[in-house]
């Protein structure tokens, strides 16, 4: 299909959802097509390869990444559709079909009779309904997947970039609603194919939480308040987020227990964590290669490192979260609910499966009330200098209030206690930050100042 691969050659790399950015596409292929939807309008399940030049830096081949989409085909597109269009072949319009609520119904009744068509296969979970006559609407909340929301009553997340293997996010829900876990949405269904041979997991259907706010709105409010009346402390102004932020670190707990109740503890012998602080050190020096302006703070980070390969005893480890931060939890009349297991999205799969030491998370938490903090000051070069070093030592102050409430909520909720464990804690947020250097620079370069100005204040 070389007429589509060139279309989708311009298309795939403007999406939010694309994981290449900052790097050269050189060929789109399309390596599995499925017809889901006979006629006018016609549904097509893709699956593409998109394949990249070696980075500057990395010598060797090159890669190719895999992604999946939806594409719907109408001989005449709806003004409604208009903005959804990738472009036109054969007389026919081209669009994405997650923005047609004619097209994705189909997920929905595929999944509830359990159907197999052509290589892929639609699932309910065991012991759970799929209402089918509900209209979609593509979620605007789209990071590195998209998402449907179906009639107010379900969120199917259609997993963009796909690598061979059982997502983490539909094993951990699985897994965690198996032990019966009160803080995750239900799971009511998903679909899979199989790639290079292995089951690999295209979607997931879930409970939508339609009364929640995320924890980002919700902090993000909070800094909001406190900058607004800049002579307050922040247990003085109206939004103190710091009992939420305690009972979040409660709820993380009890969430870490049930990760262990449904795939167990084991032990990370003292070489292993060596060899761990020694791939935090790699990720820094692929992160220097790749960004530059982490240079200056090369040595201070790779110290902390240092400090963990010199770690004496064993590591609990258990699946985690992996990719922990206040967009990831949402707060609803039953209490905080935790979302998106997947992991980080630069790792690879097996590295994210990797059981690792539950205070992983937790140092991803703080780094994102860091960031709550902190993505507002960029916005305020206007106000005069001793105004900006006063919001600076607020933002300080915020964070601090939080990270601390947070810790306390976690270690009364039965976690390990974070201060016991500063140089691992330490470790863990110094990588979490310099993964976040990477992402900020190829994804929101706007942002990157915020990992930075971290190192650069020694707060992480
Ligand atoms: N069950 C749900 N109920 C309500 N909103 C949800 C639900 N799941 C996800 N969302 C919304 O969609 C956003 C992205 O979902 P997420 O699972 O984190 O996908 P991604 O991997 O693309 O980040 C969330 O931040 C949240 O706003
Ligand atoms: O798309 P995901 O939710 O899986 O996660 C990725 O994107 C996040 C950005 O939205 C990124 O998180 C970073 O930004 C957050 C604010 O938008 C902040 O709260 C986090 O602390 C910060 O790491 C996440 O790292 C990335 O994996």
């Amino acid at each position: 299909m070389p007429g589509l691969t060139e279309l989708l050659r311009e298309w795939v790399p403007r999406q939010r959802w694309f994981a290449g950015k900052g790097r050269e596409v050189r060929e789109v292929t399309v390596l599995e097509a499925t017809e889901l939807t006979v006629g006018d309008p016609g549904l097509h399940h893709l699956v593409i390869g998109v394949g990249h030049d070696a980075e500057p830096g990395f010598p060797g081949p090159g890669t190719v990444d895999r992604y999946q989409l939806l594409l719907g085909t109408r001989a005449e597109l709806p003004g409604r559709l208009e903005y959804a269009e990738i472009g036109r072949l054969g007389g026919r319009h081209i669009y994405d079909a997650v923005h047609d609520p004619e097209l994705t119904r189909t997920l929905l009744t595929g999944m509830a009779g359990n159907a197999d068509t052509g290589p892929l296969r639609l699932r309910t979970v065991p012991g759970q309904e799929i209402e089918t006559d509900l209209v979609s609407l593509a979620s605007p909340a789209e990071q590195s997947n998209s998402s449907l929301i179906f009639g107010d009553v379900y969120i199917c997340k259609l997993f963009r970039r796909i690598t061979p293997g059982t997502n983490p996010d539909l094993e951990l829900n699985l897994g965690l609603t198996r032990v019966g876990c009160e803080h995750i949405p239900a799971l009511h269904g998903w679909a899979e194919t199989d790639l290079d041979g292995e089951p690999t997991t295209l979607a997931m259907l879930s409970e939508f939480l339609r009364t929640a706010t995320d924890g980002w709105r919700l902090a993000a409010t909070s800094v909001r308040d406190l900058y607004a009346e800049v002579d307050l402390h922040a247990d003085e102004v109206g939004g103190d987020f710091a009992s939420e932020a305690e009972r979040l670190g409660a709820v993380t707990a009890a969430v870490h227990r049930d990760l262990a109740r449904a795939f167990g503890v084991s032990r990370l012998p003292v070489d292993d964590v060596r060899t761990m602080a020694e791939d935090m050190h790699r990720r820094l020096d692929e992160t220097v290669l790749a960004v530059p302006e982490l240079e200056p703070y090369a040595a201070m980070i790779g110290a902390v490192f240092d400090d963990l390969a010199k770690h004496e005893v064993d590591l609990p480890v258990q699946r985690i979260h992996g990719d922990y931060h206040l967009g990831q939890v949402m707060r609803t009349e039953r209490g905080w609910m935790l979302l998106d297991f997947e992991g980080e999205p630069l790792h690879t799969l097996a590295e994210r499966r990797t059981p690792s030491h539950p205070l992983r998370d937790v140092a991803g938490m703080l780094r994102s009330f860091e960031y709550a903090s902190r993505h507002l000051l960029a916005g305020q070069t206007q106000v005069a200098p001793e105004v900006g070093e006063q919001l600076e030592v607020r933002a300080r102050e915020w964070a601090e209030r939080n990270r601390a409430a947070f810790c306390r909520g976690y270690a009364e909720g039965g976690g390990p206690d974070p201060s016991a464990h500063e140089v691992l804690l330490r470790a863990f947020e110094y990588d979490k930050a310099v993964y976040e250097v990477l992402y900020e620079a190829r994804n929101r370069p706007s942002w990157l100042h915020i990992p930075l100005s971290s190192f650069r204040h020694s707060v992480v």
